[in-house]
C-alpha cells in the first residue's frame, strides 16, 4: 500500500484486531480506519473460524459488517460487548479523545461504554500530547435540531470559544443530519481544559444529546506510524 496514511491506519487496525478480538460480541466504530478493522475481522473469521457478532455504531458500520458477510447484532440483543474497536480524531497522552468527525459520536460512545475493553485505532496524525494540537475542527456536539442556536449560545457563555453548525457541503443544502436525525455543532475551544468537567458541562445543557469528548474510556490505543511501525499507548484505569 503506497499511501503512508492509509498504510498507517491499516497497520493499527490489523494489530488491534489481532491483539484484542476473541470469540464474542464486538462493537464496531465508524470512519475510515475501522474499514481496515472489519477487513481483518472478516479475514480471521474465514481463516481461523473466529466467531464474532458485530454491533455497529452507525449506518456506515452496519454496511461494512454486511458487505463483509459478518454476523450483525444490536445492543438490544447484546448490551454487553467484549471489545469495541473505533477510530478517533485526536488522542492526548491520557487517551482522552475527540471523536465525531464522522458524526457518529453518540452511538460510538454508547458502544465504548458497553465494552469490557475500548480500543482506539488511528494513524500518526491523531496522536497529540494535548487536545487541539492536531485536530483543529473542535469538539463535535450532537444537538436536537430545534435547540441548536440555544445550545450554541450557552456553550459560548459557559465555556467560551466558538461553535459552528456542521454543514453538508456540496451534495446537499443545509446542515449535516446524524443517523439519529440530529444536528452537529463543532465547538472550537480556546485552551486545554479539564476535559472531564467539560464533557459533563456540555451534556448538562438541555438540547445536547452527546458530545465527542471521550474521557477515561480508552485504555489502549494503536497508532500506525509513517515508518511502518505501530505506536501503542496504554493508560491505567482510575481506581
Ligand atoms: O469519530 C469518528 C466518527 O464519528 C471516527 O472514529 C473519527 O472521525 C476517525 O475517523 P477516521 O478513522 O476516518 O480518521
Amino acid at each position: 500500500m503506497e499511501n503512508p496514511v492509509e498504510n498507517a491506519k491499516r497497520l493499527a487496525a490489523f494489530k488491534a484486531v489481532d491483539n484484542h478480538v476473541v470469540n464474542g460480541v464486538i462493537g464496531i466504530g465508524s470512519g475510515s480506519t475501522v474499514v481496515y478493522a472489519v477487513e481483518r475481522l472478516a479475514q480471521r473469521v474465514r481463516e481461523e473460524g473466529l466467531e464474532v457478532i458485530c454491533v455497529p455504531s452507525s449506518f456506515q458500520a452496519k454496511q461494512l459488517i454486511i458487505q463483509h458477510g459478518l454476523k450483525l447484532g444490536d445492543l438490544e440483543m447484546h448490551p454487553e460487548l467484549k471489545v469495541t474497536i473505533d477510530g478517533a480524531d485526536e488522542s492526548d497522552l491520557q487517551l482522552t479523545l475527540i471523536k465525531g468527525g464522522g458524526g457518529c459520536l453518540t452511538q460510538e460512545k454508547i458502544l465504548a461504554s458497553c465494552a469490557e475493553e475500548f480500543i482506539v485505532i488511528a494513524d500518526y496524525r491523531k496522536a497529540s500530547e494535548n487536545l487541539g494540537e492536531q485536530w483543529s475542527k473542535g469538539i463535535p456536539v450532537e444537538v436536537i435540531p430545534s435547540a441548536y442556536r440555544a445550545v450554541y449560545q450557552k456553550i459560548e457563555k459557559t465555556l467560551g470559544g466558538k461553535s459552528e453548525l456542521r454543514m453538508s457541503g456540496s451534495s446537499k443544502a443545509g446542515p449535516v443530519v446524524t443517523d439519529n436525525g440530529n444536528f452537529i455543532l463543532d465547538w472550537n475551544f480556546q485552551t486545554v481544559m479539564n476535559w472531564k468537567d467539560v464533557e459533563t458541562s456540555l451534556n448538562m445543557i438541555p438540547g445536547v444529546v452527546e458530545n465527542g469528548l471521550f474521557v477515561g474510556m480508552a485504555r489502549k490505543a494503536y497508532f500506525g506510524m509513517s515508518d511502518g511501525s505501530v505506536m501503542e499507548r496504554t493508560v491505567k484505569a482510575n481506581m
